[in-house]
């Protein structure tokens, strides 16, 4: 029989841990049997990848930024979330539309109200009792002082547009995710990513097994 599909998306400010874990949760899900479509925003198609070049280094403006993430966003899950879903896979995206939230709305001060009117807009789909607005099953937002996350990404990459931000624009995106939880506390884990990889691994397998997702 053909399993449910199921939509997993990490969270957290950069330099978080996200990347690291990734991969692993995908192979955890392989061993077992299912298949993974590993994916990422802004980004996961050829259109999308090339918005996301835009979005990551161009200086734009914020009402031109929040519209290039949602066009890459309708793109993604149009082209690879919603088919990938449909063949009953796992779907892992790095991001998703709570990052718009916590990156373009408490971070850059963008109107929410608007943010969620696009969220409804974009990420309404058809299925089979009628149409809805697609949410990742489970959110696992990795949770660090911006200050730790600063100090793991000096000298690990060139920082992008995002990354070079400060410490306090951090902490609004820090607060974002917060909101986004509050309003929709059954969809989150809450990953201590201050402790050591194999700790931070472990929080993150049993956040999925809890699901029943995972033996
Ligand atoms: N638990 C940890 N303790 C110490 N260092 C870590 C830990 N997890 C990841 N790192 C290191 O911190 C850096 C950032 O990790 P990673 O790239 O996984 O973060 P990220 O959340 O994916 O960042 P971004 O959103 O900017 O892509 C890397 O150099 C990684 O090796
Ligand atoms: C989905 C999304 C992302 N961003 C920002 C957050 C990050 O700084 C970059 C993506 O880089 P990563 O290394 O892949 O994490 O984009 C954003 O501002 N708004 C969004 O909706």
């Amino acid at each position: 029989m053909k399993k449910r599909g199921l939509f997993i998306s990490f969270e957290g400010i950069d330099g978080a841990g996200k990347s690291t874990h990734l991969g692993a949760l995908a192979r955890a899900f392989e061993a077992q049997g299912r298949v993974v479509t590993l994916t990422r925003e802004p980004g996961g198609t050829p259109l999308a990848e090339k918005l996301r070049a835009i979005i990551l280094n161009d200086t734009i403006d914020s009402l031109t930024e929040v519209m290039l993430v949602f066009a890459a966003r309708r793109e993604h899950l149009q082209q690879l979330i919603e088919p990938a879903l449909a063949r009953g896979e796992v779907v892992i995206s790095d991001r998703f539309t709570d990052a718009t939230f916590a990156y373009q709305g408490s971070g850059r001060g963008y109107d929410w109200q608007t943010l969620l009117y696009l969220e409804r807009l974009v990420q309404t789909v058809q299925g089979l009792e009628g149409d809805f607005v697609r949410q990742p099953d489970l959110t696992l937002w990795f949770e660090l002082d911006p200050e730790i996350a600063a100090q793991r990404l000096a000298g690990a990459r060139v920082p992008d547009k995002f990354e070079s931000q400060s410490a306090a624009f951090f902490d609004r995106v820090s607060h974002g995710y917060a909101q986004r939880l509050q309003a929709d506390p059954g969809r989150f884990a809450r990953i201590a990513a201050d402790n050591p990889r194999e700790t931070v691994w472990l929080s993150v397998l049993q956040a999925v097994q809890q699901k029943g997702w995972l033996v």
